[in-house]
């Protein structure tokens, strides 16, 4: 039996195989509310963990704090305590200017340029989630008519590096670095979803990513409140959660 994890602080018994992954401990019980019988088994650090039931199967809600490091290290101690399948609920600002604030994002491929999956794979090994778990979120965000949008996302270890790269001494390459994700049609920029598909490929697990996204730096002037932001997850979580309760149902489906 797996002993209790030192970040996490949970157990085995603590946790499902199947994982919701917010950034922020708040979204943490807000998430469980869409789970049946959901109780708080662990908070330590940045990462909180709730546990609760979909359709019968356990399924756990843990925060991964902000960056690659400590979501790394939150999917090795779940993955480490028999956890899965991973879903990552995310915020994330848009790149491309025809992208409302508040719209959804489902990568299908992220930028590694963070230093956590570097230390798993070489560059040249492509960060994508997994496409059956990916499909699951598309077809729910279609079902539900809300406004989604697939495509790739740009992950880094700088949030101010993102917003005031013109500050930073090494401006030149963060700018020429931003035109060329954006001239390919880079949707939006996060932190973390380069190093969970890293480690889950490197793991042998299943992870994607739904993002919601704040504001859009490429039409409006970021105003960094809760006041200004497209800050309401409930899109973005009825998706990711409508996805798990597929992939769950699918699982039951195809057991021997
Ligand atoms: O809202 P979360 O999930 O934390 O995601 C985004 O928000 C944080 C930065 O504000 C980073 O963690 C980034 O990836
Ligand atoms: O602009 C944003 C919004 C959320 N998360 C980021 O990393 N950047």
């Amino acid at each position: 039996m797996a002993e209790r994890q030192f970040h996490i602080q949970c157990t085995a018994e603590d946790i499902g195989h199947y994982v919701f992954l917010p950034g922020d401990p708040d979204r943490v019980p807000w998430i469980a509310s869409y789970l049946e019988n959901a109780q708080k088994v662990a908070q330590s650090r940045e990462f909180t963990t709730y546990t609760g039931t979909l359709d019968g199967t356990r399924v756990s809600v843990t925060s991964t704090g902000i960056g690659g490091p400590s979501a790394a290290i939150a999917m090795e101690e779940l993955v480490a305590l028999g956890a899965h399948t991973f879903l990552r609920i995310g915020t994330c600002g848009g790149m491309q200017p025809e992208l409302v604030p508040g719209a959804l994002i489902i990568p299908t491929g992220a930028i590694r340029m963070e230093g956590t999956s570097q230390e798993y794979m070489p560059l040249a090994f492509p960060a994508v989630p997994d496409f059956g778990l990916t499909e699951h979120l598309v077809c729910a965000a279609r079902a539900a008519a809300y406004d989604y949008h697939t495509g790739v996302v740009q992950c880094k270890d700088s949030f101010y590096g993102q917003h005031s790269p013109e500050t930073m001494p090494v401006a030149p390459t963060l700018l020429q670095n931003w035109q060329a994700w954006k001239a390919a049609g880079t949707l939006a920029s996060e932190m973390e979803s380069a190093a969970l598909f890293t480690v889950a490929a490197a793991r042998h697990v299943r992870c994607a990513t739904i993002l919601q996204m704040l504001w859009n730096q490429e039409r409006q002037a970021v105003v960094r409140d809760k006041e200004h932001a497209a800050s309401d997850m409930t899109h973005a979580i009825e998706v990711a959660v409508a996805a798990m309760r597929a992939v769950i149902r699918e699982n039951k489906e195809t057991a021997v």
